[in-house]
């Protein structure tokens, strides 16, 4: 049996649930999804601000789960954010639903578009595509104009725009598949791949497979070099819970 921890970076539990339901509609049978979200910090992710915040939840939550013996950690926002920190202070696999929605997005397609939430965060996901090296896989990007919370204020508004947008990405990017680009549009992926008839990815259940396979191949975050565990040293204030007991 494997346990993934899976966590939401932003503190919104009605995220929260979105995105450990759409973990546990794909785990295999042997997958136990443990979905989480930081005690404090910030309710959405929607700037580099927002997700400099949000890193220190989710270091805190890779620390839990570590305890935990967890054996895979997911962060399930698509900015990623904190994954590198994460790796560094984790055993186990740590994957972002960004470059797991990518990856996947590139085994299906030789080009794809994002359809993410507010425009300025458009410039997070190109530093991603940059980073992981897709920049030359990704047509085009898009932004529905809603804040990141408008996906759970229960109107549909948002998930109308999401299929909106994802129409018009179809027609007019000439790319082949849909990344989404958000941890709360997670339960829309099946239903727009099937609607759509082209693959729509999101990001949580790609990273849930992948960790289910990392697990079974035996492969966990190197410690050999740049991700070994932190430097050792005293932390302070609210840093004090990194110390090591
Ligand atoms: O960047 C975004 O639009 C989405 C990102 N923000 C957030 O709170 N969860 C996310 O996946």
């Amino acid at each position: 049996r494997i346990r993934i921890q899976v966590i939401n970076p932003n503190t919104s539990q009605a995220m929260t649930n979105t995105i450990g339901l759409a973990a546990q509609a794909v785990a295999g049978p042997n997958s136990e999804i443990l979905a989480v979200c930081p005690s404090e910090g910030v309710p959405s992710i929607e700037g580099h601000f927002d997700e400099a915040i949000a890193a220190v939840g989710v270091l805190e939550q890779i620390k839990i789960g570590r305890e935990q013996g967890v054996d895979g950690h997911i962060i399930a926002c698509f900015g990623d954010p904190g994954l590198m920190a994460a790796r560094e202070l984790a055993r186990a696999p740590v994957i972002g639903i960004a470059e797991a929605a990518m990856h996947m997005a590139t085994l299906v397609s030789t080009r794809f578009s994002i359809v993410t939430t507010l425009p300025r965060t458009l410039i997070i996901a190109r530093h991603l595509l940059q980073l992981y090296g897709f920049s030359h896989h990704c047509a085009a990007l898009h932004a529905i104009d809603l804040p990141v919370l408008a996906l759970e204020d229960g109107s549909g508004m948002a998930q109308r725009k999401v299929r909106e947008r994802c129409i018009q990405a179809i027609k007019e990017d000439g790319s082949g598949a849909i990344v989404l680009g958000c941890g709360g549009m997670a339960d829309l992926a099946r239903a727009l791949t099937l609607e759509l008839g082209v693959p729509v990815i999101d990001g949580v259940s790609a990273a849930v497979k992948m960790v289910e396979s990392l697990a079974a191949l035996g492969l966990s975050t190197s410690k050999h070099g740049d991700l070994d565990y932190p430097e050792t040293k005293p932390l302070s204030g609210q840093f004090q819970i990194f110390n090591a007991e």
